[in-house]
C-alpha cells in the first residue's frame, strides 16, 4: 500500500500503490503513517520523498469508504498529514498524473512540492457534494503557489535530486499551519459578494456555500481553529443527502462503461471495429455539433449537406468551433461517404427522409461502415431495416450543443451487433462523453420520461398554474431551468412535429375528436396552439415567455399568454385553482420516476444508474438529487407510489400517472436500496 525503499544514502522513497488511481483507503493511511514514521526515527534518512505508483500521485480519499464504517479504521486523513507536516526531516512530493482532493491535501503536508507539466492538481470534491473546488494544470499550480517546481523531466528523479538538497535546512515557514493567509482589503465585502454569487449559482446545493464559508473561515482564522471550523462544515455535508447523491453519480457517470445487452453481449467480451474516418450529414445545429465533437477526437470528418448555402454556412460555422485544429472536409455530394467508416445521420427528424437516406447511404458506403442516426425519437429497427447490414445501425443519440453536452444515448435496436454497439460506445469515451447504451423504443430512455414530465407541465397550465410558477418549483429543485424555460429555448416546434407525425394533431387527426383528448386519454393542445400561432420559443421572440427579438435569452413575462391561458380555460370550462409549487414537484417529477420505473422494467435500461446518468448528463437534472431513480430512494418508495396513487384517482384518464408494476412490486418487497433493483425486474439481468 506505500512502499519505502532508500535512495542515494540518506533519501527515503516512499510509494503509494493502490491501483488505479491511489486512494487513500485504510490500508494507505495505515501504511504512509507506518512509513513516515520509520524515515523520522532511520538516522541515516534525511529527507523523505512522497510519490505514487504508475505515473499517478493520488486521486483522493477512497469514494467507496465514505459511508462505510470499515473506513473508520485505521489512522485518519489528518493524522497522517499532521504527521508529515510535523517531520523533522524533509518532506517533497513528487507529483505525476493528479493530486486530486485527499490527494492534493496530501501534498500540501509536504514540505515541499515538485510537480510534471502535465500534472493536474485541485480539490474537486465540491463535485461530490463535499467542498472545494477546481482543477488546475501545473504550471498554473506554480503561480498559485501550490507548487515549488515544475519539471518535464522524470518528477520522481527531480524530487529525489531536490530532497538531497535541502536536507538539514529549516523547515519551520514550510509548513502549512505555520504560514498566515495574505491580508486582503475589504475581507467582509470581498465574502459577502462571493457568498451572494456562489449561492445563486449553486441551485440549492450545500456544498459550494458551505466551502465559501470554510474558505472564509481559512482566511480570517488561526490555522487550527479553520481546521477545527472545516471539521464540522464537513461533518455536516457528508451527512447530508447531497454527499450521497453527488457520490452516487460519481459511480453511475462510468457505471454505463459497463454496459450490456438483453442477449448478453458486454462491454467485456465485444470488440469495438477500428474507426478513423466519420461523414456527418445533414449540418444544422446537431450535424455542426456533432462534426467538431467527431473531429476533437481525432476522426477525420467529412460533413455533407445537400443545400449549397448551409453548407457554406456550416463551413464557417464549425471551423471557427474549431479554431483550425481538427480534419474535417465539406461536400454537398452523398457519394463523399462512399469509403468512410463511420456514417452519423443527423438530418430533419424524418421519418420518411430518413429512411430514404438509409437506403442510399446502404448501396453508397463500403460494406462494414457503420451507419448511426442521431434521431431523438424514431425507431432504429425501421431504419435498419432499409439497409444491407441491420446489425451495423446503432442510434448514436447527441445532445444539443453535441459539442459540449455531456451525454451520448447509445441506442441499439433487435438486430444491432454487439460490435457495433461497442464501437458507438468506445467512440462516444473518445469524445469524453457519459454513453449509455440503451435499447430501442419510443424516445429511448431520455425523451420517453421527458414526455409524462412535459404532459404533467401543460395540464398544470390547465389548472391554474403559469409557465412562471411551475419554472420557479423546479428551479429551485435544481433544474438549470424550469421545463417551460427550457422548452423555450430548444423550440416547441419540435415537440408539434413529433406530435404531427404521432397522428395526435394536425390534419390526421380524425374529424370529431375532442379538443382535450386522444385514444380516451387526457390530451392537451396547449402546445400545439402555441405553435399554430407562431410562438416556436426564443427562436421566434415569443414562446410561454416574451423575449425582446427572435434569438434574444432574457425570458420575461407575458401578458399575452396569461389572457390566452384565461380564455382558453373559459372555453374548455376548467376553472382555474390555487396550486402549491409541492404539487408542481410531484407531479412532473413523480411522472418522470414512474416511466424510469417502466423502462427498467421493460429492460430498455440496465440499470437505475444508467438511467440517472441520462438525466443528470443530458437533462440538467440536479447532481445533489443524485437522479429520478436515486431521488425517488431518497423521498421513499412507498411515498412516491401514494403521491402517484393520488394523482392517479385525481386524473384517472392520464395513464403516466398509474403506479409502474415494478414500483409496486420494490414497495410490496419493502424498498429494497437502489442496488437491489434489479432483482425485481421482468427477466432479470445483471449489468455488473
Ligand atoms: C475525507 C475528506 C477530505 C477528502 C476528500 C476527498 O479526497 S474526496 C475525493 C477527491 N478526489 C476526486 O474527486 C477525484 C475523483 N476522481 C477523478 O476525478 C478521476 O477518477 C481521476 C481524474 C482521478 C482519474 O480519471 P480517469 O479518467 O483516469 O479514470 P476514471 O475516472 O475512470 O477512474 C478509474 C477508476 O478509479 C475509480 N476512482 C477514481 N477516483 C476514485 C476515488 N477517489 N476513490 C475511489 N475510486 C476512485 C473510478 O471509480 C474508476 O473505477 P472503475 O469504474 O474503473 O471501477
Amino acid at each position: 500500500m506505500a512502499q519505502y525503499t532508500t535512495v542515494n544514502g540518506s533519501v527515503a522513497l516512499i510509494t503509494i500503490q493502490n491501483p488505479p488511481v491511489n486512494a487513500l483507503r485504510a490500508a494507505v493511511r495505515e501504511g504512509l503513517f507506518n512509513a513516515i514514521q520509520k524515515a523520522s526515527s532511520d538516522p541515516l534518512v534525511r529527507s523523505v520523498v512522497l510519490s505514487g505508483q504508475n505515473g499517478t500521485f493520488c486521486g483522493g480519499a477512497d469514494i467507496k469508504e465514505f459511508g462505510n464504517v470499515s473506513s473508520m479504521s485505521g489512522p485518519l486523513l489528518v493524522e497522517v498529514f499532521a504527521l508529515m507536516e510535523t517531520s523533522m526531516k524533509p518532506v517533497v512530493a513528487a507529483i505525476e498524473g493528479f493530486a486530486l482532493g485527499g490527494g492534493l491535501e496530501l501534498a500540501l503536508a509536504c514540505h515541499y512540492r515538485i510537480g510534471h507539466s502535465k500534472a493536474r492538481v485541485g480539490l474537486p470534491e465540491v463535485n461530490l457534494g463535499l467542498f472545494p473546488g477546481r482543477q488546475v494544470i501545473a504550471g498554473e499550480a506554480l503561480k498559485l503557489g501550490l507548487l515549488d517546481r515544475v519539471t518535464d523531466h522524470n518528477t520522481v528523479d527531480t524530487a529525489l535530486a531536490f530532497a538531497k538538497s535541502v536536507e538539514g535546512k529549516p523547515l519551520d515557514n514550510r509548513r502549512l499551519g505555520n504560514r498566515p493567509c495574505p491580508p486582503l482589503e475589504n475581507m467582509d465585502a470581498f465574502f459577502e459578494e462571493a457568498m451572494k454569487r456562489v449561492r445563486s449559482r449553486a441551485r440549492g446545493a450545500s456544498a459550494p456555500v458551505v466551502c465559501v464559508q470554510a474558505v472564509r473561515g481559512a482566511a480570517t482564522l488561526p490555522f487550527h481553529k479553520g481546521m477545527e471550523l472545516e471539521k464540522v462544515l464537513l461533518g455536516t455535508l457528508f451527512n447530508s443527502g447531497q454527499a450521497q447523491a453527488s457520490q452516487y453519480c460519481f459511480f453511475a457517470e462510468r457505471a454505463g462503461a459497463r454496459w450490456s445487452m438483453p442477449s448478453g453481449a458486454r462491454w467485456d467480451t465485444c470488440r469495438a471495429l477500428s474507426i478513423s474516418t466519420a461523414a456527418v450529414i445533414g449540418l444544422g445545429t446537431m450535424g455542426r455539433g456533432i462534426t467538431v465533437a467527431l473531429a476533437r477526437a481525432g476522426l477525420s470528418v467529412v460533413a455533407v449537406e445537400t443545400q449549397e448555402h448551409q453548407l457554406a454556412e456550416a463551413q464557417r460555422v464549425v471551423s471557427h468551433m474549431l479554431k483550425g485544429g481538427g480534419q474535417v472536409s465539406y461536400s454537398s455530394d452523398l457519394q463523399a461517404a462512399a469509403e468512410v467508416d463511420l456514417v452519423v445521420e443527423a438530418v430533419f427528424e424524418d421519418m420518411a427522409l430518413k429512411e430514404k437516406l438509409f437506403k442510399l447511404l446502404s448501396s453508397i458506403c463500403k460494406p462494414g461502415t457503420l451507419l448511426a442516426t442521431n434521431t431523438s425519437t424514431l425507431d432504429i429497427d425501421r431504419l435498419a431495416s432499409c439497409t444491407r447490414d441491420p446489425q451495423l445501425v446503432v442510434g448514436m443519440h447527441f445532445f444539443a450543443p453535441a459539442h459540449m453536452m455531456r451525454l451520448l444515448e447509445v441506442v441499439y435496436g433487435p438486430r444491432s451487433s454487439p460490435e457495433a454497439v461497442a464501437t458507438a460506445m468506445q467512440l462516444g469515451k473518445r469524445m469524453g462523453k457519459v454513453s449509455v447504451a440503451v435499447g430501442n423504443c419510443p424516445g429511448f430512455v431520455g425523451n420517453r420520461m421527458l414526455k409524462p414530465y412535459l404532459e404533467q407541465a401543460y395540464f398544470l397550465l390547465e389548472e391554474g398554474a403559469t409557465p412562471e410558477l411551475v419554472d420557479a418549483a423546479l428551479e429551485e429543485f435544481g433544474f438549470p431551468m424550469g421545463v417551460f424555460r427550457m422548452t423555450d429555448l430548444s423550440g416547441l416546434d419540435v415537440g408539434w412535429r413529433i406530435r404531427k407525425e404521432e397522428g395526435l394533431t394536425g390534419p390526421d387527426v380524425p374529424a370529431g375528436q375532442p379538443t382535450r383528448s386522444r385514444h380516451g386519454h387526457r390530451y392537451s393542445p396547449l402546445g400545439d396552439l402555441m405553435c399554430e400561432r407562431g410562438r416556436y420559443g426564443q427562436k421566434s421572440g415569443r414562446g410561454w415567455y416574451l423575449y425582446d427579438k427572435p434569438g434574444g435569452r432574457v425570458a420575461r413575462s407575458d401578458p399575452w399568454l396569461r389572457n390566452f391561458l384565461e380564455e382558453y380555460r373559459v372555453r374548455n370550462a376548467l376553472v382555474a385553482r390555487p396550486i402549491h409549487r409541492q404539487e408542481v414537484l410531484e407531479r412532473c417529477l413523480y411522472a418522470i420516476i414512474n416511466e424510469g420505473f417502466r423502462i427498467l422494467d421493460d429492460g430498455i435500461a440496465a440499470s437505475p444508474q444508467n438511467i440517472d446518468a441520462i438525466y443528470v448528463f443530458g437533462y440538467g437534472w440536479p447532481k445533489h438529487r443524485g437522479g429520478p431513480m436515486f431521488y425517488a430512494g431518497q423521498v421513499g418508495l412507498a411515498r412516491v407510489l401514494e403521491g402517484l396513487e393520488r394523482y392517479h384517482l385525481a386524473h384517472p384518464d392520464v395513464p403516466h400517472l398509474e403506479p409502474s408494476s415494478l414500483l409496486r412490486r420494490l414497495v410490496a418487497s419493502g424498498s429494497p436500496p437502489i442496488h437491489k433493483w434489479n432483482q425485481m425486474v421482468k427477466g432479470h439481468r445483471s449489468q455488473l
